[in-house]
């Protein structure tokens, strides 16, 4: 029996890609969602195990361990991608959002890989962790302060927990710019954004999906941050 991954919030956009894309390479996953989507019936059709998690919740991450352990004895790889966009301008509350931030981009990420470890060491090859970061834990975001922080606190955590789990488990980043709009940016927003990479596009999920296969189908990768960004560095 193959070892599941596990992908956190993964009930639409670029976690979905990953467990659809991982269905067709009858790759098992487990996978969490905070609201139940009407996906979330159909992937539960096609074999994918769907735990209900919200990580704001006190005993969430205790609760998904042990639903994990009482099915698994062994991981394939964790994609932390469970992430909240929020910002200053929409949350005057600046106490609440820096936690909510780091809770759910960095101290997440930390404890479930902790608690995880020894089903990533059971695997009966070498494993993964992959962080899903960002471009702006590099650079900063004057409109995303807390956002960019805890995901810079993410991607370090990335060099920690390589150095930790070598050789047995690989331990990379993936800092994505630009990926798939929100239905809800403005034609303005959007232009502007496409503006901001050389290549001056909207991706779209598959090249997370590449990425991941990427790190997953390396033998040698590890400790780094793999940068998805459209040249937008060089702009
Ligand atoms: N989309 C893009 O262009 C970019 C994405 N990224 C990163 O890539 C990853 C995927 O991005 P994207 O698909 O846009 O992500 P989304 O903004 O669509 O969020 C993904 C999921 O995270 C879940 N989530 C949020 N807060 C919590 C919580 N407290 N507990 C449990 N689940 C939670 C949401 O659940 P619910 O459905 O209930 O809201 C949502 O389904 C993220 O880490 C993101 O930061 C980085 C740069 C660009
Ligand atoms: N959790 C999320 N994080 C991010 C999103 C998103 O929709 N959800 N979107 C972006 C932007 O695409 C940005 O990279 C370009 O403006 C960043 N992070």
């Amino acid at each position: 029996m193959t070892a599941p991954i596990l992908i956190t919030g993964a009930a639409q956009r670029i976690g979905l890609a990953l467990v659809q894309h991982f269905i067709t390479t009858n790759q098992p996953v487990i996978m969490t969602y905070r609201t139940r989507h009407n996906v979330i019936h159909e992937l539960e059709q096609q074999g994918v195990t769907c735990i209900q998690c919200d990580f704001s919740e006190t005993n969430a991450i205790d609760q998904l361990v042990s639903k994990i352990r009482m099915r698994h004895s062994s991981l394939k790889a964790v994609i932390h991608n469970a992430s909240s966009w929020d910002c200053e301008e929409k949350n005057h509350n600046f106490n609440d959002l820096f936690d909510s931030m780091m809770r759910i981009h960095t101290k997440v990420p930390y404890l479930l890989n902790l608690a995880l470890s020894d089903l990533l060491l059971a695997h009966s090859s070498v494993s993964d962790i992959i962080h899903l970061t960002d471009y702006v834990a590099e650079t900063g975001s004057a409109k995303h302060i807390a956002y960019a922080a805890s995901k810079a606190a993410l991607d370090n955590l990335s060099k920690s927990f390589a150095a930790k789990f070598a050789p047995n488990i690989k331990v990379n980043s993936i800092a994505p710019s630009l990926i798939i709009f929100n239905e809800h940016d403005s034609s303005e927003y959007r232009e502007k954004t496409l503006k901001k990479s050389l290549m001056a596009i909207e991706p779209g999920c598959r090249e997370i999906v590449n990425s991941v296969e990427l790190l997953l189908n390396s033998n040698y990768i590890t400790g780094r941050t793999l940068p998805v960004d459209g040249g937008r560095h060089l702009k």
